[in-house]
């Protein structure tokens, strides 16, 4: 079945039709009247048991949530506990005919499956639901974040990425499935081919250049934005970028801090467009203030890799943010365990880079005093010299805080330097102020002599000019534009080494 099938029909909501029970979306009686039914299932399996990971009650809780921001009403939820899957059907033949019975009594035709399912499992389960002809569709978790993606994006750029993560959804279970029947029918040849195969094979090749299509597409904005960004860095403003699990408010975050008015809901995936803004910090550090700060798509359990990597251009202002601001739903009792698949994901889109974060625990002003110190217990206990804070989207509350955590963990990001500037060069003097933090200032004999920190782009661009530099030190020869001290040195790896103060490979 294609994906295209799942996708139940986008309801628009009152925003009076919604009621708030914890974070967690939850919809009164008359908003639910009308929405398509639907029976979520879940397994615990023993083998992961032991992982330090949401309980299989967790994930269904998160599951329901899903399923009402994609327009559906959930009207029961069947769980099993399994060594491991049922090749068949994913479940046993028992929890069938269970979902059966709850299927026939509550007159709901749409299944849900929280782990991924092969297309083979899916189709068993529509056929022993009573398949096609009752109207029976089995979908899994990644069918339905696809089709709230598909109602969410806004822009050309957003609905370009998740046509491109539909079609990438679809095209290994069609592949799969035409295979299958291939293999069915005497291995294909002249003449052996039945219609449905033909149809399956045209599919998968319409789908493929469909696929080409989209990236190339995709591709033409991305060379857009790599210009832009190129643009911002040789102005030399750090790029801080807003991360965190789906729902924790990272787009209230981004617009207490930026003053942008972005939109911020009580719904999973309201952001599927990443979007930029200036920043001011209050200084201080002595930082130049501005920043640039972006609002990006929001990670969620068990999200599919190729789904995350549909999300281009979150993945490239990950990559290129100077800090991340890692935004937690503090009010969440999952919060950890969220914070550490937002971990699992950034070290899996990052290749393993590390990359300074603040950690915002934000929705304070839902936690009681109790709870406030008990957060803030926790933080005690993380290691490294990661920022973190509590603050609230909504009163501001902590706000202060979150501005100074960031000013510390750019300040951090800068390298102590000593220069001597001539006098003919007064330009590089007012620019190592307004892009470093300068400690003392002196005028010699021979130009400016300035102790201060700066940004590392700017401390190797200055290189000539300073006192404390032994020729080779941090020097890469194959570096593009090494030798061009007036130019920004565009390779990123060896900027980022740079940055981290640790000796250029
Ligand atoms: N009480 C309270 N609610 C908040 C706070 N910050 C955000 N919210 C609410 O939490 C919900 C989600 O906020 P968003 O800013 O859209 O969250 P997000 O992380 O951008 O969500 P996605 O883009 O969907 O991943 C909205 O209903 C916000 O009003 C806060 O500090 N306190
Ligand atoms: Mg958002």
């Amino acid at each position: 079945m294609a994906a295209d099938a799942y996708l139940p029909q986008g309801m628009e909501l009152d925003r009076s039709e919604r009621i708030h029970y914890g974070t967690q979306v939850r919809l009164s009686q008359t908003a639910l009247k009308g929405r398509e039914k639907c029976v979520t299932v879940g397994v615990q399996l023993k083998s992961r048991g032991k992982q330090e990971s949401f309980t299989c009650a967790q994930s269904l809780d998160e599951l329901a949530a899903l399923a009402e921001t994609a327009g559906m009403q959930l009207v029961g939820t069947v769980m099993q506990a399994l060594d491991a899957p049922i090749a068949s059907t994913y479940i046993g033949s028992g929890k069938v005919s269970e979902i059966l019975s709850v299927l026939q009594g509550t007159g709901a035709k749409t299944v849900i499956f929280d782990d991924e399912l092969s297309p083979a499992q899916q189709r068993n389960l529509e056929r022993c639901f009573g398949g096609e002809a009752k109207g029976i569709k089995v979908i899994d978790r990644t069918a339905l974040i696809l089709d709230i993606f598909a109602q969410h994006a806004m822009t050309r750029e957003g609905k370009l990425q998740v046509e491109l993560a539909i079609y990438n959804y679809r095209l290994p279970r069609l592949t799969r499935m035409w295979k299958h029947l291939e293999r069915q029918s005497g291995a294909g040849g002249v003449g052996l081919r039945g219609p449905g195969e033909t149809q399956l094979e045209v599919d998968r090749r319409l789908i493929e250049k469909k696929l080409t299509y989209l990236k190339r597409q995709i591709d033409a904005i991305k060379t857009h934005r790599t210009r832009q960004r190129s643009a911002r860095k040789r102005l030399g403003v750090p790029l801080v970028a807003i991360v965190g699990y789906t729902n924790a408010g990272k787009s209230s975050i981004f617009n207490a801090l930026s003053s942008a008015h972005v939109m911020a809901e009580d719904m999973l995936f309201a952001t599927l467009d990443t979007k930029t803004s200036i920043a001011e910090l209050p200084g201080s550090l002595r930082l130049q203030p501005n920043i640039l700060l972006t609002d990006t798509v929001g990670f969620i359990s068990k999200l599919p890799t190729n789904l995350v990597a549909a999300f281009r251009s979150t993945l490239e202002e990950v990559a290129e943010a100077d800090v991340l601001v890692h935004v937690i739903d503090a009010s969440n009792p999952c919060r950890e365990l969220q914070r550490k698949t937002v971990d699992r994901i950034l070290a899996e889109i990052l290749d393993g880079e590390q990359k300074p974060q603040v950690l915002v625990y934000n929705k304070a002003d839902l936690l009681s005093v109790e709870d406030q110190r008990v957060v803030r217990a926790q933080f005690v206990k993380k290691q490294g010299d990661t920022q973190q804070v509590l603050v609230s989207a909504k009163t501001h509350s902590g706000l202060e805080d979150c501005f100074f955590a960031l000013e510390q963990a750019l300040r951090d990001l800068m390298m102590p330097v000593d220069f001597l500037i001539p006098f003919d060069q007064g330009q590089l003097v007012t620019e190592v102020h307004e892009r470093g933090i300068v400690e003392k200032m002196e005028h010699r004999s021979a130009g400016t002599f300035l102790e201060c920190s700066v940004p590392a782009d700017l401390a190797f661009r200055l290189k000539a000019y300073r006192l404390d530099y032994v020729e080779g030190e941090d020097e890469d020869e194959d570096a593009p534009g090494a030798h061009d001290v007036g130019d920004v040195v565009e390779d990123e790896r060896y900027w980022k080494q740079l940055a981290k103060k640790r000796p250029v490979l």
